[in-house]
């Protein structure tokens, strides 16, 4: 396959996900006996944007004290994929494995592999990771290595999309398909205490024969497994016209999953009143173009339908120019539930504490502010009631225990 040339601003921009590490200017921890600053909270889900902020203290401990309180905070996940939270090590060291595969066994390489010029050439290399993908146990290793990655940044719950057509397609069988990612699952909750749910999607580009096996494998009692809670839709928006899915989500919905399709990504808010009308969808994966449509915004406001933000994931597709033009104060400011997640982490140089970071920076919060995200996941979740419950617990006690004088 001929790679494209390289991006056309040459170097990576400031904004470019694999040098995101701006300070983050708010202040953090009160110091005992000053007044608390006035850091932007996110109370009933919106932002409130502070005045002034109370005394401030050396930007750069501040920012580190941040990011400190990000990487213990318990948090949950719901927009990642299987395949694309595979790590460099796991890549490679499958890669090696696939000496047909062009995709660099290097971690080093991967670097510039995974440098994006497009949307299109993001679903060309996403692609060639999936096709290293071959055996059951590339699904289980793979699949519990993610759940490791995701336990060392205090992820308690994630709610995985994976693309099953696309494995069964390449070959594995679809219930030693089931039976990897279900030990895999498993065994993570039992060695990490991370809990995984899955979603699956169908990769829309690849047409109607995809959705209908991704419904048969999603609603199938002999294949379905214990952990699916949702069906959604991936790939490309460009010519996937959203409403020719109906059929599969009335199915899938029918047999008890959440719809969370993909919209607005690379397409404009009339993606995402289909995702809402035609797909019945109770969040929406990314929902960027939603802030050109007003009655949009209210409407997701109005119905409390989540967005499942992913702001590196937006820069590295090319999807938004730079971090600061990103939407997301907008679906803030109109009063959306935001969820901050990172989509395919180790492709965008990210990983879910840097978005954390991003998102604190953007919208100027403090860890109350941050708290506040995190819950707002939790509380969109299709985990039980009882699960839920523990996760909002551990972060009130997490974020209470830090804030103590
Ligand atoms: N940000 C993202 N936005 C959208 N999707 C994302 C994003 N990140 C990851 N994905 C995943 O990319 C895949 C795309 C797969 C795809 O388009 C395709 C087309 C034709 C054939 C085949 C095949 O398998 O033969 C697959 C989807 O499975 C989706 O889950
Ligand atoms: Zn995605």
């Amino acid at each position: 396959m001929l790679r494209p040339a390289p991006p056309p601003h040459g170097p990576p921009a400031y904004d470019d996900p694999r040098v995101i590490d701006q300070p983050i200017t708010r202040v953090s921890r009160p110091r005992p006996g000053r007044r608390r600053s006035r850091g932007g909270t996110l109370t009933d889900h919106r932002a409130v944007p502070d005045g002034p902020t109370g005394p401030t203290s050396d930007a750069g401990s501040a920012a580190r004290d941040l990011h400190a309180f990000i990487a213990g905070l318990p948090k949950a996940e719901l927009h990642v994929h299987h395949v694309g939270s595979a790590s460099p090590r796991i890549v490679s060291e499958l890669a090696a494995r696939h000496p047909d595969s062009q995709v660099p066994t290097d971690p080093e390489a991967l670097v510039d592999y995974f440098t994006f010029t497009d949307f299109a050439h993001f679903i060309d290399v996403y692609l060639s990771v999936v096709d290293l993908i071959r055996t059951p146990e590339d699904v289980r290793l793979l699949t519990y290595e993610v759940a490791r990655d995701m336990a060392r940044q205090q992820v308690r719950y994630a709610e995985l999309t994976i693309t099953p057509y696309s494995s069964t397609k390449r070959g594995i069988d679809a219930r030693a398909f089931m039976d990897a990612i279900e030990d895999a699952r498993k065994a993570a909750e039992a060695d990490f205490g991370t809990v995984l749910r899955w979603c699956f999607d169908i990769p829309g580009e690849a047409g109607l024969a995809s959705a209908d096996e991704t419904v048969r494998l999603a609603t199938d009692d002999a294949l379905r497994p214990e952990g699916l809670v949702s069906f959604g839709l991936g790939g490309p928006e460009i010519g996937v016209p959203r409403p020719q899915f109906k059929p599969h989500f009335d199915r899938a919905v029918a047999a008890g999953l959440h719809s969370v399709p993909h919209a607005g990504e690379t397409t404009g808010p009339e993606t995402v009143w289909d995702a809402l009308t035609e797909l019945r969808a109770e969040r929406i994966g990314h929902g960027t173009s939603s802030a050109k449509d007003p009655k949009l915004l209210a409407h997701l406001a109005e119905h409390r339908i989540a967005l499942e933000v992913c702001p590196t994931s937006n820069i590295a597709t090319r999807a938004v120019r730079t971090l600061d033009e990103h939407p997301i104060k907008e679906f803030v400011r109109a009063g959306i539930l935001v969820t901050i997640n990172s989509d395919d982490p180790p492709m965008f140089g990210t990983d879910l504490n840097n978005e954390y970071a991003v998102a604190a920076r953007l919208l100027d919060l403090d860890e109350q502010g941050l708290a506040a995200l995190a819950k707002n996941a939790v509380e969109v979740s299709f985990l039980d009631a009882a699960g839920k419950a523990r996760i909002m617990d551990e972060i009130d006690t997490y974020t209470a225990a830090w804030l103590a004088p």
